[in-house]
C-alpha cells in the first residue's frame, strides 16, 4: 500500500500551532497555569459527573492538563482510562487505572494487564482545533485510528486545549479525521 505523504497545509498549521502553544505557556506563571486548569476542572465538572467511564490523557509539554478535573471525577467513583500502547503498536487501547508506567514518547500509561474499557466520554489532546471540530493532532494518526470506533460505540469526544489552540479556520479534514463533538479550554466549552 502506498504511504500517504503528509498533508502540506496540516503540517504547516501543526508547526505554527505548536509554536503558538509553547509561546503562550512559556509566559504563564505556574500559579496562573494551575488556576486556569482549576477553571477547566470546574467547567468540566457537570460533564464528567454525567459520564461513567472517562478516557483521558497524561499531559506532556505545554498541553493543557485535565488532571485536576480527573481528581474530582475519581472522587465521584468514575472509571478513568488512559491510552495504552503495547510494544511496537501503532494503535492504543483505553485501559482503566493509574498511569504508572512510561509508554512510547515517555507518556505515562496504565500497565498492560489493566482492563481494556470503552469510555462514554473521551477528553482528547490536540495541537489545534478548527471550525466544526476538526482536530489536528501530533500527526501520527494515533487518535485517528481509535476515535472512529469509539464514537461509533457512543463516546462523546471533547478536545482540550488552551484558547490559542482554537483556530478560527477550516483545518483540512482527511477521510480518517474524526470531528470532535466539543472543544473545551479553561474559559469555555464550545459544542459543534
Ligand atoms: N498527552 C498525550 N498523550 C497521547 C497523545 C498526545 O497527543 N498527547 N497521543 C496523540 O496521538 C498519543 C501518543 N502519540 C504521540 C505521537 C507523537 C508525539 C510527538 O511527536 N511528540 C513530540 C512532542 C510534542 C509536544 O511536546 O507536544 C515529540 O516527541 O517531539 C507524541 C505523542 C496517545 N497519547
Ligand atoms: N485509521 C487509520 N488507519 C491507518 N492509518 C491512519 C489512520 N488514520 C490516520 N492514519 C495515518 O496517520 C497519519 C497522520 O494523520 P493526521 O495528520 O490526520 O494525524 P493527526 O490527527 O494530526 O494525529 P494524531 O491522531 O496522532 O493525534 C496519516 O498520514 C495516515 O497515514
Amino acid at each position: 500500500m502506498a504511504v500517504p505523504s503528509p498533508h502540506p497545509i496540516k503540517a504547516k498549521l501543526r508547526k505554527e500551532a505548536r509554536a503558538a502553544r509553547m509561546r503562550f505557556v512559556s509566559r504563564l506563571e505556574d500559579e496562573t497555569r494551575h488556576a486556569l486548569e482549576e477553571n477547566l476542572a470546574e467547567l468540566l465538572a457537570p460533564v464528567l459527573a454525567s459520564a461513567r467511564i472517562i478516557g483521558t490523557y497524561s499531559p506532556i509539554g505545554s498541553e493543557l492538563s485535565p488532571a485536576r478535573a480527573i481528581v474530582r471525577a475519581r472522587r465521584l467513583g468514575k472509571t478513568i482510562a488512559y491510552p495504552a500502547f503495547e510494544e511496537g503498536d501503532e494503535m492504543f487501547r483505553f485501559r482503566a487505572g493509574e498511569p504508572s508506567m512510561p509508554g512510547p514518547h515517555r507518556i505515562m500509561q496504565p500497565t498492560t494487564d489493566a482492563p481494556v474499557v470503552t469510555p462514554d466520554l473521551i477528553l482528547v489532546p490536540l495541537v489545534a482545533c478548527g471550525n466544526g471540530g476538526t482536530r489536528l493532532g501530533q500527526g501520527k494518526g494515533h487518535y485517528d485510528r481509535v476515535l472512529a470506533a469509539q464514537k461509533e460505540a457512543g463516546a462523546r469526544l471533547i478536545g482540550l486545549g488552551w484558547k490559542v489552540q482554537r483556530l478560527d479556520t477550516d483545518i483540512p479534514a482527511e477521510d480518517w479525521d474524526v470531528p470532535l463533538h466539543a472543544f473545551a479550554c479553561p474559559r469555555y466549552l464550545e459544542e459543534f
